[in-house]
């Protein structure tokens, strides 16, 4: 509810105490919390939680927070000034601690736990208990929800120690993977791609923890030695942090009739989500029923919207598991994730993460989890055969909704009004035996060449070229020639300028990550800032010495080095 406060917001909040009338806890207010949780947080070790939407847990601060960065965009646009970063009691509550907040802001947070499905298939294992009631945010949990500008936003702690789902781990984060999360999130945004956003980011200046990684160099697939690494606690914010795992949990709990009031907190979660992030599309007046029918609707656009776009902008999710898909239809989980360097329809930056996963294979991975979507709803609509009807055709025309999708965005890469199938397949091939930077590629073509030696500087000449160049180069005149021969005369700079909206300048490779996180660990922040600055604004020409440092071919002698060009689940 938006209460007159909300409305009179000031435009800018200087300090915790202007944040603090803009608290409203309606998720911990409305929905169930767990009936056997500790009232005061102090909830940190593994269990089984059998009911409730959430549990409320004390976040464990980290020792000696430093200011390491704060998402200024973010900042902006929530009206927050740039200082507030940098003040004590903010940074003392968004590294964790939250003992000293002003009211009515509150002393613990909250987690919730969700299910996993692999895939579409269900799966128990990860549960220590092998039930699936032990799991969940092992290490995020919630620590306000704001009404600002008349938007609501849940402001999340990823790294803030253990909660009920932590499994038996240490609910911490490192530096590295925080860097990662933190970055990518705002050039995520910045792409034009929906996700959640980077708020601020803490490392403790004394405490560390181990993690498998790999050596300086190396070439191993799974990491070799452990490494010792700052903790740190970024917090990311979206207008909910459901995910299709967290439909999971509750509907099966309904189906398995595990307990008396589970259909109704599976009714209850999904009309939270309707609230958080569907409230624009639904109709209030409609039954639940026909409220699901409707998201689900609105679930495939935005779920096939999405995976276009990441596949547009070079992006890899890598674990598109049904617990790290959002159920807004935004990006979630900025774990073992990658922007490609090579088109490669096989790029899979994480090992674990199997060829499911892999860049060009995202599309079936999204239907996957809307079929795990539509399974999780189902039973709110029993008794309710129309309605039945209506979600299995918005179930089985997935994959067609999904292929309109990326035709489209194939096209509006190339500049195109239609989709042209031949073109493409040629492209495909021609980039594949050729090894081109799918980035670079595409920007130039942006510029609309005359003949193929500006779209050179893509070419990594892999062993296919090597063998013939001159064969290939013939083949990529003849592509260009033709792919000419479709662009829309006449309107030159207008199309360039078009397609440049389109295809990013800048992506977020891996190993220009690697050297901010490393210099980071050691309190250098430089690179880091420097990263953020050029990662915001993709699509920009900027100056001669970032393109020179960010517009370029990945170096060779980085193809495969662990942490640079693939990496384990890292946390
Ligand atoms: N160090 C840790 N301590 C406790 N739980 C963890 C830790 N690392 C991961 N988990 C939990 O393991 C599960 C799978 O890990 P995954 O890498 O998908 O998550 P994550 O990066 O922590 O989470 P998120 O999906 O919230 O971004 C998640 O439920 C996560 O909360
Ligand atoms: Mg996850």
């Amino acid at each position: 509810m938006i209460t007159r406060h909300h409305l009179e917001m000031s435009t800018t909040v200087a300090t915790l105490d202007d944040l603090a009338p803009l608290a409203d806890y309606s998720l911990m207010d409305t929905l169930n919390c767990d009936p056997e949780g500790k009232a005061n947080g102090a909830d940190h070790a593994p269990r089984q939680v059998f009911s409730g939407h959430y549990v409320t847990v004390k976040p464990t601060s980290i020792e000696n927070p430093e200011y390491v960065a704060h998402g200024k965009n973010l900042f902006h646009e929530l009206g927050f000034d740039d200082s507030l970063a940098q003040s004590s009691d903010f940074v003392r509550m968004f590294s964790g601690d939250l003992s000293q907040v002003p009211e009515p802001l509150r002393h613990v947070g909250w987690a919730c736990g969700y299910a996993l499905s692999i895939y579409g298939t269900e799966f128990y294992q990860q549960c220590p208990f092998q039930t699936g009631n032990g799991y969940g945010d092992g290490r995020a949990i919630s620590v306000l929800e704001a009404v600002i500008n008349k938007q609501r936003w849940e402001m999340q702690l990823k790294g803030a120690g253990r909660t009920p789902y932590c499994r038996g781990a240490d609910g911490r984060a490192v530096l590295r993977s925080s860097v990662r999360e933190f970055l990518a999130q705002e050039h995520m945004h910045a792409l034009g791609v929906p996700t959640s956003r980077s708020l601020s980011l803490y490392v403790s200046t004394t405490e560390k923890v181990r993690r498998p990684w790999y050596s300086e160099g190396s070439r191993s697939v799974d990491p070799d030695i452990l490494v010792s690494e700052p903790v740190a606690i970024s917090t990311r914010v979206a207008p909910s942090f459901i995910r299709v795992g967290q439909l999971e949990l509750f509907s099966r709990r309904a189906r398995k009739q595990e307990h008396p009031q589970a259909m109704e907190e599976l009714e209850r979660i999904v009309l939270h989500l309707i609230d958080r992030e569907y409230d624009d599309v639904i109709d209030r007046s409609r039954t639940t029923a026909e409220k699901v029918v409707s998201i689900a609707h609105e679930f495939r656009r935005r779920l096939t919207s999405l995976v276009a776009n990441w596949i547009r902008v070079g992006y890899c999710q890598g674990n598109f598991n049904s617990d790290n898909c959002a159920a807004g239809g935004f990006t979630l989980d900025y774990g073992p994730f990658g922007f490609c360097d090579v088109f490669d329809p096989q790029y899979q930056p994480w090992t674990g993460g199997g060829n499911h996963f892999a860049f060009l294979n995202q599309p079936a991975a999204a239907e996957r989890n809307f079929y795990s979507f539509c399974s999780a709803v189902r039973p709110l609509l029993a008794g309710h055969p129309e309605c039945l009807q209506q979600l299995k055709d918005i179930q089985s025309d997935f994959p067609k909704v999904m292929q309109a999708q990326m035709e489209t965005m194939w096209a509006a890469k190339l500049g195109l009004d239609a989709f042209d199938a031949a073109l493409f397949r040629e492209l495909a091939t021609l980039m594949m035996q050729t090894s081109v930077d799918y980035t670079m590629f595409f920007r130039e073509l942006s510029s609309l060449p005359d003949d193929i030696e500006p779209l050179k500087k893509s070419f990594y000449k892999g062993p296919s070229y090597a063998a013939d160049p001159e064969g290939l180069d013939k083949r990529w005149s003849a592509w260009l020639t033709n792919w000419q021969s479709l662009i829309q005369p006449g309107t030159r700079e207008e199309l360039s300028s078009q397609m440049k909206l389109v295809n990013p300048k800048y992506s977020l490779r891996e190993w220009f990550v690697v050297p901010a996180y490393q210099q980071a660990a050691e309190g250098n922040y430089a690179l880091l800032r420097e990263l953020q600055d050029v990662m915001t604004q993709p699509y920009a020409e900027q100056s001669e010495a970032v393109d020179r440092k960010y517009y370029r071919l990945k170096p060779l002698e980085l193809f495969g080095v662990g942490g640079a060009s693939h990496l384990s689940c890292s946390s």
